[in-house]
């Protein structure tokens, strides 16, 4: 999978995001579109990015019963995304139709989009996990359970937090990616996520990616701060 930071393109329109891109040229990225640009914009966007030369992760978080993720996976296999995901809350039998549906949908000599689920949002905290969802394990064993029922299921990685990777690096196989959101860089506003970590702390914690929004959608120069996660998280010059 592209390495390179993942940018949440967390806007309201494909207008404000095209014009947000535009700030980084000829840059090939991977940007994440999330429910909001989607639910707004619909497949047009992906296509849209595609032609522009990005890797796209459709982020919509399926979580439903199985004949209807299975149906709508097939959906969005067709729509040229590079990742997709589910919840893993959802259950092993509807990751496994997750996909079948993306296996059935993927156009003749194309590959099937990577797929991973989402463990414990990294927006959760132990505390809420265990009074909200009445989980009485730690968030890190929950974590590791549903990276484990998601690798049975077929699935290719999930999404977890950065302090979360390493234990899942040695429990599960350094091949199964470990996607990780909550990244900030060191004094920025965690905002409303919980699990946070540096992109240094991310990599040298192993993970397979991570997610950037607000540290550089919000940015005055978000290029600049892209250009500067990017370095802080391959150790090396820009
Ligand atoms: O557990 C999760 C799953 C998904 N996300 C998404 O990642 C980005 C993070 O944006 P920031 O602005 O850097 O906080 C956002 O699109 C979330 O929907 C996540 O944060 N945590």
């Amino acid at each position: 999978m592209n390495q390179s930071p993942i940018i949440a393109l967390d806007f309201s329109g494909k207008k404000e995001t095209m014009e947000f891109l535009d700030l980084f040229g000829n840059e090939e990225l991977f940007v994440k579109i999330g429910m909001e640009l989607f639910y707004k914009e619909g497949p047009s966007v992906i296509s849209e990015l595609k032609d522009r030369g990005h890797d796209v992760f459709l982020d919509l978080k399926l979580h439903d019963i199985p004949n209807t993720v299975k149906r709508a996976m097939k959906n969005l296999a067709q729509m040229g995304c590079d990742l997709v995901n589910v919840q893993a809350a959802g259950g092993s039998v509807m990751m496994e139709a997750a996909l079948e549906g993306l296996e059935a949908g993927t156009p003749a000599g194309q590959t099937r989009p990577l797929c991973i689920s989402v463990t414990q949002l990294t927006s959760t905290s132990e505390e809420q996990m265990q009074s909200e969802q009445l989980i009485s394990a730690s968030l890190g064993e929950s974590v590791i359970h549903y990276a484990r029922i998601s690798q049975q299921a077929g699935l290719d990685g999930v999404v977890c937090s950065v302090q979360e990777a390493a234990m899942i690096a040695s429990q599960i196989g350094t091949g199964f990616l470990t996607v990780c959101p909550g990244i900030r860089p060191a004094g920025a506003a965690a905002g409303d996520q919980k699990r946070v970590a540096t992109p240094q702390q991310a990599r040298e914690s192993g993970v397979s990616s991570i997610v950037v929004g607000r540290p550089i959608t919000t940015s005055a120069t978000p290029f600049e701060s892209y250009r500067l996660i990017k370095q802080e998280w391959e150790g090396g010059q820009a």
